[in-house]
């Protein structure tokens, strides 16, 4: 799915209006029924609604929303933003019209907010937030920052309507008063500021409403942002031919372990035989190989005389595939073989951990990174390769700089992990939890996109695929066990490619 920015959007509006029978009151309309379908199946009747209204197209969203639910059976109360009607957007003012004289306004004569009455809300009570959409300009203006202050101190739920009010479509969002939404009802398409560690924290749980904005439009729309769905993983993921051998899928070497580090082997291992390739070799210290062999007795050995990776395995040219880092030390004869093996091999590898941690601060080795790889950085990492960051424009600016310059995939890990290509075009990730934040978990994903990889997808394939399989099997993981009580091996049993 393309990510447009918040000009893109408006343009997409005013195309959709103008290309197809539709006028703007009815695409809010469209909209807002959406915005209230998704209320009417998620929230009880019996629970009072609180909308926040603002004087631009938001704010007609809410009251169409607003006029919506009342005829559902809930209970709405409605504060405006002014009580001036010459300074609603036309949308705004029409929806204002129709909405029942039965919906109670928190001050009838003034029809104005009124911050004292947060007091009166009923804990339970839902507040809707139509204060701003993807209209917001500049830093915000008062009374808007005092009242989001405000909301942000209550105990209520808020449910936001696009985008949580303040927040910018796309940068610029660090320090800025932003609603905090449980649950951001956002129209088409996430916006890029969602996605992002700035400020994404503030949409809660994001849910994407399609309201029907021209396809045509969308089709030919140019983004480098992309967020990563069901429909993409469809187009990317093989069958598996009928007649296929082991032979045929690919042979994938993990270099991973040292001494007291067999753990991060065993999970990298454990994930690539999810993967669906041939066969699976992990290299590591010959003392370290016990657990790898009692857990996982499919994958083979190559086993290293050191407690450490000192020696280059046998026949390189066998593998389609290398993954290395999990688990792996920076000590001086690893340093030196890591060099060796990027200068005997032309295959693509998964770098992660610590080989990403030796290509920081080894920067002459970089020009041996074979051509197609994929780097596996978290933050901490990515900072460690390419330097401290102002904000995220920038930051997304020097991980495209890094893909185009080793001609590689990036792959920056965290909630929503960007996968950059060497062309620019960069993709969200849409599944994962917080459960996943805790340690094993890149090494699972290393091992899973190594073997996709062996297997016989690209580079930007295998990433694609990897971090949404990877997300969706964490996503499984909470299911089952919480988000607490989950850890990074319960993954590796949730790697399934059951794509419907
Ligand atoms: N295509 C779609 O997806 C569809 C989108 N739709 C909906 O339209 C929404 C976008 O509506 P929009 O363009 O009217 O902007 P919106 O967010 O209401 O903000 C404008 C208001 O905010 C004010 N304001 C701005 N900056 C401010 C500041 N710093 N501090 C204080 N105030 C500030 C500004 O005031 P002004 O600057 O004009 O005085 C004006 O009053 C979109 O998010 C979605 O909900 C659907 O209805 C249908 C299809
Ligand atoms: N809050 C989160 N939401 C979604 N995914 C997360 C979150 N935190 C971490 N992850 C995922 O978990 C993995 C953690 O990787 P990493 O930090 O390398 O862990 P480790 O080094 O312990 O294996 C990454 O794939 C990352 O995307
Ligand atoms: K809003």
């Amino acid at each position: 799915m393309k990510i447009l920015t918040g000009s893109q959007i408006k343009e997409a509006d005013q195309y959709t209006i103008k290309n197809e029978p539709i006028d703007s009151i009815a695409l809010m309309e469209r909209a807002s029924n959406a915005i209230a379908q998704w209320v009417c199946e998620n929230i009880d009747k019996t629970i009072s609604l609180l909308f926040l209204v603002g004087k631009g197209n938001n704010g007609g969203d809410g009251l169409a929303v607003a006029r919506i639910l009342f005829h559902a059976g809930y209970d709405c109360l409605v504060c405006m933003l002014t009580d001036k009607e010459d300074e609603l957007s036309e949308e705004c003012r029409y929806n204002l019209e129709r909405l029942p004289k039965y919906v109670r306004f928190d001050s009838p004569s003034l029809r104005r907010f009124s911050i004292v009455r947060f007091s009166d809300l009923e804990p339970d009570a839902i507040i809707i937030d139509a204060l701003l959409g993807s209209g917001v300009k500049g830093d915000l203006r008062e009374p808007l920052s005092e009242i989001i202050d405000q909301v942000n101190g209550l105990p209520n739920k808020v449910i936001s309507v696009d985008l949580p009010s303040g927040m910018k479509t796309e940068f610029g969002n660090a320090g800025q008063s932003i609603i905090k939404a449980g649950v951001t009802l956002t129209l088409e398409f996430p916006k890029l500021a969602m996605l992002l560690p700035e400020a994404g924290e503030y949409c809660g749980d994001i849910k994407i409403l399609p309201i029907g904005l021209s396809k045509d439009f969308i089709d030919k729309a140019i983004t480098e942002y992309h967020y990563i769905t069901n429909d993409l993983i469809k187009g990317i993921v093989r069958k598996r031919d009928k007649f296929a051998h082991k032979g045929i899928y690919g042979h994938a070497l993990l270099i991973c372990g040292s001494r007291g580090m067999s753990g991060a082997a065993v999970l990298c291992a454990g994930a690539a035989l999810r993967s669906g390739c041939g066969l699976v070799t992990v290299h590591l210290p010959q003392l370290e190989r016990f657990s790898l062999q009692a857990i996982y007795p499919s994958a083979m050995t190559s086993l290293d005389n050191d407690d450490c990776f000192s020696e280059l395995p046998e026949n390189l040219d066998n593998y389609s595939a290398i993954g290395i880092g999990c688990g792996l030390g920076k000590a001086p004869r690893t340093i030196k073989t890591f060099e060796l093996l990027l200068k005997s091999s032309t295959k693509p590898m998964v770098i992660d951990a610590d080989a990403l941690n030796i290509l920081a601060d080894n920067y002459e080795l970089r020009q041996f990174v074979p051509e197609g790889s994929i780097l596996t950085p978290h933050p901490g990492e990515l900072k460690r390769l390419v330097g401290e960051w102002k904000d995220e424009q920038e930051k997304i600016l020097l991980v495209r700089e890094l893909a185009a310059n080793l001609k590689s995939v990036i792959i920056v890990k965290g909630a929503h992990t960007m996968v950059c290509l060497p062309g620019g075009n960069c993709y969200f990730n849409s599944t994962g939890n917080s459960g996943m934040a805790k340690g094993g978990s890149g090494d699972v994903l290393t091992g899973y996109v190594t073997g996709l990889l062996a297997r016989g997808y690209n580079n930007w394939q295998a990433a694609i695929l990897g971090v949404y399989i990877h997300g969706l099997a964490g996503d499984r993981a909470s299911v089952r066990y919480g988000l607490e009580a989950m850890n990074s091996k319960d993954l590796i049993d949730e790697l399934t490619l059951d794509i419907k």
